[in-house]
């Protein structure tokens, strides 16, 4: 007699639930009235599960959703689907107990009841479970009842749910206690002969061995299981107090037996982690400057300013290792100086990475950070420098980490905890002192779950770093011979105590010169090895090159130039592999419109600021340098006196310099030929595109001062013209940051002048040569001058407003 029906299926992993059994599990049964709960393990579901009823739903410690349960019977899964929410559903033969009554049964039930009776008194059960047993009637109840024990093996209750005819139950569940009777008598016999005399270091000694021939009698293999982590952690080469908590743990796990209980998988996966740390690991560390120089030569092209604070980096390094001055002792300056330090050097909002003072640089403790936008060789410069001084280099992307224990680990309380990210970078690297670099510390976030970056600076730290505790290893590591090195594009976000620890590396973006040769020495041979392409079999002039650069690349670093470069080369390799073309091929013109299409970049200032009221900005983004145009319109509303609109996502500091900017031209209007009644029953809407991206910052000042002059007085914006400065209600002219990656852009764009603020005229200094030798560069102090620069004499006949 058995029924068929369609039933949630909950999994439960390494939990077997008997039908005789309540459970409350955190599981949410949605609408469910009754549901198969299908114990899994390793990911195998078993065939027979236990049928339940949903009792009552209840409300976990913590917030979460569970329920109770009540077993039923059992339940044979069939074919699995998914329901209509996405559930997985089976469907379910039930098969709840026949009762059989033959002899045979009988017998068996009987033998069962003394066997429990015996085991219980060996136990010193003190009557009462005995008692709940006997009012057990049902013999298939019976036998469900030793699957209770918290002891038996996950396998064992498996094979004892799934065995549904009772006597057959019956036969293994005697068969399983018989041999945990056995098993504990030899135990207590080993303890009583132990008690009576031996001495205590015999006693372990002799307790070990009896184990191991308990297990070699039961056909168990967790002998050579312990004694495989026994030669682990001696090969390990743990620090003593490492060792000393291996011993222990490998000690409780011993003592468990029985490989199946959760808590003895717990503690191998501890010991698993233990020996995977490579305690006694290091690589030979090469710390010589020239053949440093020599490797990040030959890995990148240009970045000299990089390479020589780099090469100065290891070059300190390497006098204090000679000199024997550990960077874990460094004397560490007084908290009070360094905070001053760090004020004095804050980045500005909108600004680029400044160089930092002198007294920044602390002996030791200061990590290379290397700042800049997406592409520009920061990670590709960081695996240099691990090649370069002979380290092992590992990568721990932080982008996205909100939760101190990606960084720090779980504790090993928790169900499925694992180490943290830098105990897993050691493993990875299999040496203590590799190259680690912190991708994308300014993607770091905090919220409930703790502040990733308070963990960070611990790391970073060399006062305290030599005895970083994981959560879950709970033991001192030395993280002092790390060498850290961390990247971020840009510094907003970066908590001010992790900058202070900083030493930065600006990484500004590359010239279409230097993007040109980036793909003539490095992607275009880095590409033909990818493609399987010997050196003379294809080849691509500079020229052409160049255009790739300029008509389908927009970007401050090189990644989208090498996706252009690979698509290229692949096409190339087709054609040869194909037969369609014979090496050596040349690409030309043809064969790149072919491979990339049409052009995709276009110097769009011409067209935008061909009507008055548009003008070219400057501005520094996370990817780098970028122009936007900034719009102005006036719309008449009759009554209103020259309200502004802004959109574009402004932040508040640009919300003002709008301000500031309608302000200042209505306060010389008449200065500048512009009629009041202009101001009369209109509005002013002024919008900065791109309006999906946020932006902030004073730079964009001048540039709105610009458009709303022009909009005002007729007169277009010269379409070669840039800007970038924050502008004062007097009209002066404020200088800002990001100069540099400014300047980048503005080359891009195809513009030739640009005008700043005259006291940004030090940082040209920064700005390479061959953006000088095309731009010219206007350094301002009033918004007089920056609109004689920037504005045509004569207005135009179009007016794109009533
Ligand atoms: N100066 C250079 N010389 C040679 N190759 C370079 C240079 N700069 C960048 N590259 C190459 O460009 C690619 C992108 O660089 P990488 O991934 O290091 O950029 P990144 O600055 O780390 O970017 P992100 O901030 O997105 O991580 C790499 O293949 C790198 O080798």
């Amino acid at each position: 007699m058995s029924t068929t029906s369609n039933l949630l299926l909950i999994p439960l992993d390494d939990l077997v639930v008997f039908p005789t059994m309540d459970v409350t599990l955190p599981v949410d049964p949605g609408e469910e009235e009754r549901v198969l709960l299908v114990p899994r393990t390793d990911g195998e579901f078993a065939q027979v599960g236990t049928i339940a009823r949903v009792k009552r739903r209840v409300r976990l410690p913590g917030g979460g959703r569970g329920a109770l349960f009540e077993g039923e019977a059992r339940g044979v899964a069939g074919a699995a689907h998914t329901g209509p929410t996405g559930e997985l559903r089976v469907t379910v033969e039930e098969r709840p107990d026949d009762v059989p009554v033959d002899g045979r049964t009988r017998e068996l039930e009987r033998e069962l009841r003394a066997t429990i009776e015996e085991l219980l008194q060996l136990r010193g059960d003190d009557g009462s479970v005995a008692a709940v047993l006997r009012a057990i009637k049902e013999p298939g109840t019976l036998a469900d009842s030793v699957g209770y024990d918290p002891e038996l093996p996950v396998g064992t209750k498996i094979e004892i749910l799934g065995t549904l005819d009772v006597t057959e139950r019956l036969e293994l569940t005697l068969r399983v206690l018989r041999e945990r009777l056995a098993d504990l008598q030899l135990r207590r016999k080993i303890r009583e002969d132990v008690e009576s005399g031996a001495q205590k270091q015999q006693r372990e000694y002799l307790l070990r061995k009896q184990m191991e021939s308990i297990r070699q009698e039961l056909g168990d293999d967790d002998a050579s299981v312990v004694d495989e982590y026994r030669r682990k952690i001696e090969d390990a080469g743990m620090p003593a107090h490492v060792r000393e908590q291996a011993d222990k743990e490998l000690a409780r796990f011993e003592r468990m037996g029985g490989e199946g209980s959760g808590e003895a998988q717990m503690i191998r996966n501890y010991l698993d982690w233990l020996v995977a740390v490579p305690w006694g690991a290091r690589s030979e560390e090469n710390l010589d400057p020239t053949h440093a120089r020599e490797v990040l030569d030959a890995d990148h092209f240009g970045l000299d300013d990089v390479k020589d604070r780099i090469v100065e980096f290891l070059a300190v390094k390497k006098l204090r290792a000679d000199r024997g001055l550990d960077a874990g002792e460094a004397p560490v300056a007084a908290a009070g100086t360094d905070h001053d330090a760090a004020d004095e050097n804050a980045p500005r909002r909108d600004d680029a990475p400044r160089r930092p003072a002198a007294s920044r640089r602390r002996d030791g403790g200061t990590i290379l950070t290397l700042v800049g936008p997406p592409g520009t060789g920061k990670t590709s410069i960081g695996e240099s420098i691990a090649k370069a001084t002979g380290r092992e280099f590992v990568r721990i992307a932080l982008g996205g980490v909100r939760d101190e224990s990606e960084i720090r680990g779980h504790r090993r309380t928790y169900i499925g905890a694992l180490p943290g990210r830098l105990v897993r970078a050691l493993r990875d690297a299999g040496t203590m002192n590799p190259v680690i670099l912190l991708d994308e510390v300014d993607k770091v976030g905090a919220d409930w779950r703790g502040d990733p970056s308070a963990a960070l600076l611990e790391v970073l730290d060399p006062a305290q770093n030599h005895s970083f505790r994981d959560h879950y290893l709970d033991v001192e590591l030395d993280l002092s011979q790390v060498l850290f090195l961390a990247t971020a594009n840009s510094l907003e976000t970066i908590p001010a105590p992790l900058l202070d620890r900083m030493e930065l590396i600006p990484f500004d973006g590359y010239t279409v010169a230097e993007k040109t040769a980036i793909a003539r020495d490095h992607l275009v041979p880095r590409q033909r090895r990818a493609n399987a392409l010997r050196d003379d079999e294809v080849t691509i002039s500079d020229d052409l090159l160049r255009l790739v650069v300029d008509e389908y690349t927009r970007e401050s670093g090189v990644r989208q130039l090498e996706r252009e470069v690979g698509k290229l080369l692949r096409k190339a390799a087709t054609g040869i592999a194909s037969g369609k073309d014979e090496a050596p091929v040349r690409i030309d013109l043809d064969r790149v419109r072919d491979a990339l299409g049409r052009q995709k970049v276009f110097h769009e200032s011409a067209a935008r600021t061909a009507v008055p009221g548009v003008a070219t900005g400057l501005a520094v983004t996370g990817t780098g340098g970028d122009v936007l145009f900034i719009e102005a319109t006036r719309i008449p509303v009759s009554g209103s006196k020259g309200g502004l609109v802004l959109t574009g996502q402004l932040g508040d500091v640009m919300k003002e310099s709008a301000r500031i900017a309608l302000s200042w031209v209505r306060a010389n209007a008449e200065r500048l030929g512009i009629d009041a009644e202009r101001f009369e029953d209109a509005e002013f809407h002024v919008h900065v595109p791109a309006g999906a991206i946020p932006k902030d910052g004073p730079s964009a000042g001048i540039t709105m001062v610009t458009a709303l002059v022009s909009l005002l007085t007729g007169r277009p914006v010269k379409h070669t013209v840039g800007m970038t400065g924050e502008v004062t209600l007097q009209g002066r002219v404020l200088p800002i940051g990001g100069l540099k990656q400014k300047s980048l852009a503005a080359h891009a764009a195809g513009l030739t002048d640009v005008v700043i603020s005259e006291r940004n005229r030090g940082d040209l200094d920064d700005v390479p040569q061959e953006v000088r030798d095309a731009i010219t560069f206007h350094p301002t102090m009033s918004l007089d001058e920056v609109l004689a620069v920037a504005l045509e004499e004569r207005p135009v006949a179009v007016t794109q407003t009533a």
